[in-house]
């Protein structure tokens, strides 16, 4: 792929405009996707943070959570932060009654598993493959990853600090194939893109 690839932001709910930002700062032209006729225009589509269970409801609702289903068995590269981490998993628990998710990542995600203490906290960690140190990863009322598939690449767990409590060693990043999930939120830490530009190298190799 030479030309600048088109990078959708899956924009039902959620912090959209953050992920626009994100991308508008690298080399592709970034757009919200609404309707299936928008997904299938994209190379690559990034799933937000906000309220998965709304935004569950919502692809259902604008018709959009097979046909993005079937465009990640085939291959689309997808990048999901918190929310977007709990839609691409497998299996979800304390979801709602009425939760899909998309079963992109064979991973089993606890939904708001930071408890009320840490609803939000924030960490440095270290992320496998990025280069030059440590990102600050920003957690609200976030998911982890509670067990992983023997394709998925575990990608980054919670430090030992004092605010992380009893969720040091957890799960909160993950790779399998050309889906990538955050439990935090890169998109809210400015001036560090390195999440999104592994993402868009992920989608220009494919
Ligand atoms: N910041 C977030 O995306 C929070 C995720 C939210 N707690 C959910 O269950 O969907």
């Amino acid at each position: 792929m030479s030309a600048a690839p088109v990078i959708g932001v899956l924009a039902l709910q959620g912090d959209v405009r953050e992920h626009l930002v994100a991308l508008a700062e690298l080399d592709v032209l970034a757009r919200p996707v609404r309707r299936a006729s928008e997904l299938a225009e994209v190379d690559g589509l990034v799933l937000p943070g906000g309220e998965s269970t709304t935004m569950s409801r919502l692809l259902t609702v604008f018709d959009l959570f097979e046909p993005l289903r079937e465009r990640i068995a085939d291959g689309l590269p997808v990048l999901g932060s918190c929310a977007g981490m709990i839609l691409l998993a497998r299996e979800v628990l304390d979801g709602r009654e009425d939760q899909r998710s998309l079963d992109a990542l064979d991973i089993v995600v606890r939904r708001n598993a930071f408890g009320r203490q840490v609803d939000s906290f924030e960490a440095t960690l270290d992320v496998a493959g990025l280069s030059d140190g440590p990102m600050r990863a920003v957690f609200i009322r976030a998911p982890w990853v509670e067990s992983v598939g023997a394709d998925v690449e575990v990608l980054a767990t919670v430090p030992e600090v004092p605010e992380a409590g009893s969720a040091a060693g957890r799960i909160v990043a993950v790779r399998q194939g050309a889906v990538i999930a955050t439990a935090f939120h890169p998109e809210l830490v400015e001036g560090d893109r390195r999440v999104h530009e592994e993402f868009v190298r992920v989608v220009r190799e494919r």
